[in-house]
């Protein structure tokens, strides 16, 4: 049985339960491929964040990185439990807008955002603009001249902390495009240029050093690294700062192979560092924000596809193929990443074979899983991915102009439609005809 399968997920009939409503159910109501998410266990997740700072008496931001999973209704959920979120473009501020969630709690990220998007976060007052770059802080300062708008600021550094993950999604290194570098005093030069502008509040030190992270190290070393900017930086320039955000990255397990630490692990560790740190350094206790994208919707994420062909080759893994593949899950063919699947009708069943499970996209690089243990199955089973709650619709596209997924929220033994599935015409309506 696939250890992430726990016996409360398996109803009555023996089938897979997601949020207390059946797979198959879904399946057939909905269609497949189609992304569920259990919003109990996303509720859950930061609930846990939370306790720790909590417990420890420590003033925080729970900031969900929306890039994982952005949509009105995911927005709605993070309204209903009073969270932050974190944007990094015009589309998914649209989208927050849209939710109606309110602009104060959100911080905007990005290492080349566009005039037209500062002047968007601007005019409808977000919360927070994560300055990356100096072409930012100009743009920033030219689009608030005329006006008395005031901004809170948090600059981001590159802490020239290398994470241990997939290159792809490393950012604390110094070689990195985001934030300004520390050691050759351009993080000096930008906190001087922002401080020299009357309008601007900066409230806060961010750094973000990767994603997928499995142990404490980085996170300890971040979290000391910028308690040691911050005290620099207030006997320099008489900064006091009031936020250290230390970003996300906490890593899940997507396999038997992953063994990342718990949240509130990660959490408490960083505590005790920037508590330890700050009294060493004589600076205030600043709160400590932290920005998880993955981990709060990773694990709550199932994807549901219907098998359909199955090429055997003698000596190899079979090749069983689904309805869905790179275009709503891009992970495995660009970070090699392993998910593990299960039967929806039996998720428990003996497995008899071991299969690579091929996605319909015409690229023999859509593969989903390149060895997945499954029991016998047949055309029109439904194969459920475990833990695609992150990054996955996130990173869809139309290749092979097949439609995006539908998404299904499921909350205690309900389900409802967030997003419809992309019909041909929503895939054609941008297309002109060509007339020259
Ligand atoms: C600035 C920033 N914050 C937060 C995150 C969220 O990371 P994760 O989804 O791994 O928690 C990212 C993505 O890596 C990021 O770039
Ligand atoms: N898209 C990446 C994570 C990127 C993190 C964003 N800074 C993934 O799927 O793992």
């Amino acid at each position: 049985m696939n250890d992430q399968i726990k016996a409360a997920d398996i109803n009555s009939s023996g089938h897979l339960q997601i949020g207390g409503v059946d797979a198959l159910t879904l399946a057939d109501k909905y269609g497949t491929p189609v992304l569920v998410y259990d919003v109990a266990k996303i509720r859950d997740q930061i609930h846990r964040f939370r306790n720790v700072f909590e417990q420890e008496h420590v003033e925080y931001e729970v900031s969900y990185a929306s890039k994982a999973f952005a949509s009105v209704a995911i927005y709605q959920v993070m309204k209903q439990e009073q969270a932050h979120i974190d944007v990094v473009s015009g589309g998914e501020l649209a989208t927050a807008i849209k939710a109606d969630f309110p602009m104060e709690k959100i911080s905007f990220h990005g290492n080349n955002k566009s005039e037209a998007e500062l002047s968007m976060a601007l005019e409808h007052g977000v919360g927070t603009i994560v300055v990356d770059n100096f072409h930012e802080i100009d743009l920033l300062k030219q689009l608030i001249a005329d006006s008395s708008k005031r901004v809170n600021v948090q600059l981001r550094i590159t802490p020239g902390i290398a994470a241990h993950t997939n290159s792809y999604i490393a950012t604390g290194q110094v070689d990195s495009k985001f934030g300004f570098d520390v050691d050759s005093g351009q993080a000096d030069k930008a906190l001087r240029e922002l401080m020299a502008i009357s309008q601007i509040n900066v409230t806060g030190i961010h750094a973000h050093i990767g994603s997928q992270i499995f142990d404490v190290q980085g996170f300890k070393g971040v979290a000391h690294k910028l308690v040691q900017i911050a005290a620099d930086w207030q006997e320099k320039y008489d900064f006091h700062t009031k936020i250290l955000n230390v970003g996300g990255g906490f890593g899940i397990k997507y396999s038997a192979d992953d063994h990342p630490i718990h949240p509130e692990d990660f959490v408490r560790a960083i505590i005790d560092v920037v508590k330890k740190s700050a009294q060493e350094s004589g600076i205030d206790m600043p709160a400590i924000w932290i920005e998880p994208g993955r981990s709060i919707v990773g694990p709550a994420g199932y994807t549901l596809y219907t098998i359909g062909s199955r090429k055997d080759i003698p000596g190899l893994l079979p090749y069983v193929s689904v309805d869905g593949g790179m275009g709503d899950n891009i992970r495995p063919a660009l970070y090699n990443a392993k998910y593990e699947a299960v039967l929806a009708r039996d998720p428990q069943a003996q497995n008899i074979e071991e299969v690579r499970i091929a996605g319909k996209y015409c690229e023999s690089g859509d593969i989903l899983s390149d060895r997945q243990p499954l029991p016998e199955t047949h055309p029109g089973d439904v194969l459920v991915m475990l833990d695609t709650g992150a990054y996955d619709y996130a990173m869809a596209s139309n290749y092979n102009r097949n439609p995006r997924p539908a998404v299904v929220f499921v909350e205690n033994g309900r389900d409802q439609l967030v997003i419809k599935r992309e019909s041909y015409d929503d895939l054609t309506h941008l297309d002109l005809n060509y007339s020259l």
